[in-house]
């Protein structure tokens, strides 16, 4: 087949063979020359040496360590790669901004959306071209957004489905379809990243009953008078289910409650979801 070669693969992990996938994924990157890359999962190589042809920096995060030895034996012609060999949940990120380009590992895609997404305000992710599962992707990028987290997520993030990439274009051959997504940090988001874990909180409540009418969902937190001049301003019919707001909307309303509702009224996170019950 063109553009696909072969490769050894002793963890049956499934490895890109598809040669032009991996360059449409470092174009998408759309990588400057000084931008450090991070690649989750860099396997034997396969988007790790290519991609150093475009990023002034690249940070291969491998936790396997016959990969990670197979990786860095080839790499005496490349001075811009550099290793690591550890468990990626495990590790800080980089201090600078920077991207993602990877094939990740799809049994852990949330632990891994979660800490790239889940501090806006410290983690400096700029931007990431993912192959992910595609079912995972079509959950992340759906409309309605029925899961809190997601929404907190898209509130500082816009994710993307680009394509879908079958089965044939791995050794061995996933089970499932998958897919490409792209994230951006949203340059000007409605809410400041500051608030991520408020907002969470708020995402939580008020999708607790998904169906449950806007007007309804709302009333613990906003009171009538309030309610009605929100429904107004932001254009929401108040017997609409709460999941249907758009994400300007929520930023709106989450501005509203910080500015217009005392403190002691703004949801908190459950306890289990608090980073600091952590
Ligand atoms: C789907 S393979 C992709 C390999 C290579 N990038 C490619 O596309 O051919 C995922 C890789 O992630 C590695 N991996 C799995 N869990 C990891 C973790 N927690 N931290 C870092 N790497 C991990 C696996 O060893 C494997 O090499």
């Amino acid at each position: 087949m063109n553009g696909v070669f072969f490769v050894s693969n002793f963890s049956a992990q499934h490895l890109l063979i598809n040669k032009p996938l991996i360059q449409q994924m470092i174009d998408l990157a759309n990588m400057t020359p000084n931008d450090t890359v991070l690649e989750i999962g860099a396997g034997q190589g396969a988007i790790t040496l290519p991609l150093a042809a475009k990023a002034s920096h690249v940070l291969a995060i491998e936790n396997d360590p016959e990969y990670a030895r197979k990786l860095a034996s080839k790499l005496q012609y490349y001075s811009n790669i550099r290793i690591k060999q550890i468990d990626f949940l495990q590790m800080s990120l980089p201090k600078e901004p920077f991207c993602v380009v990877a094939n990740i590992p799809y049994s852990i895609t949330t632990p891994i959306l979660a800490k790239l997404l889940g501090e806006p305000k410290t983690v400096k992710l700029k931007r990431a071209v993912l192959l992910i599962e595609k079912g995972a992707a079509k959950r992340f990028t759906a409309t309605p957004i029925i899961d809190p987290r997601t929404l907190a997520w898209r509130m500082w993030y816009e994710i993307r489905l680009i394509r879908s990439v079958s089965p044939s274009h791995f050794s061995p051959p996933p089970r499932v379809d998958s897919a490409v997504v792209i994230i951006s940090r949203k340059m000007e988001p409605v809410v400041p990243p500051h608030y991520q874990e408020r907002f969470l909180a708020f995402a939580v409540y008020s999708l607790r009953y998904l169906k449950l009418p806007f007007d309804e969902s709302m009333a613990g937190v906003f009171t009538p008078p309030q309610l009605a001049r929100l429904t107004r301003t932001l254009k929401i019919d108040r017997s609409q289910p709460v999941c249907c707001l758009s994400e300007q909307q929520w930023g709106e309303l989450f501005l509203a409650m910080i500015r217009h509702v005392q403190p002691h009224r703004w949801p908190k996170l459950p306890k289990h979801r608090s980073r600091k019950s952590k």
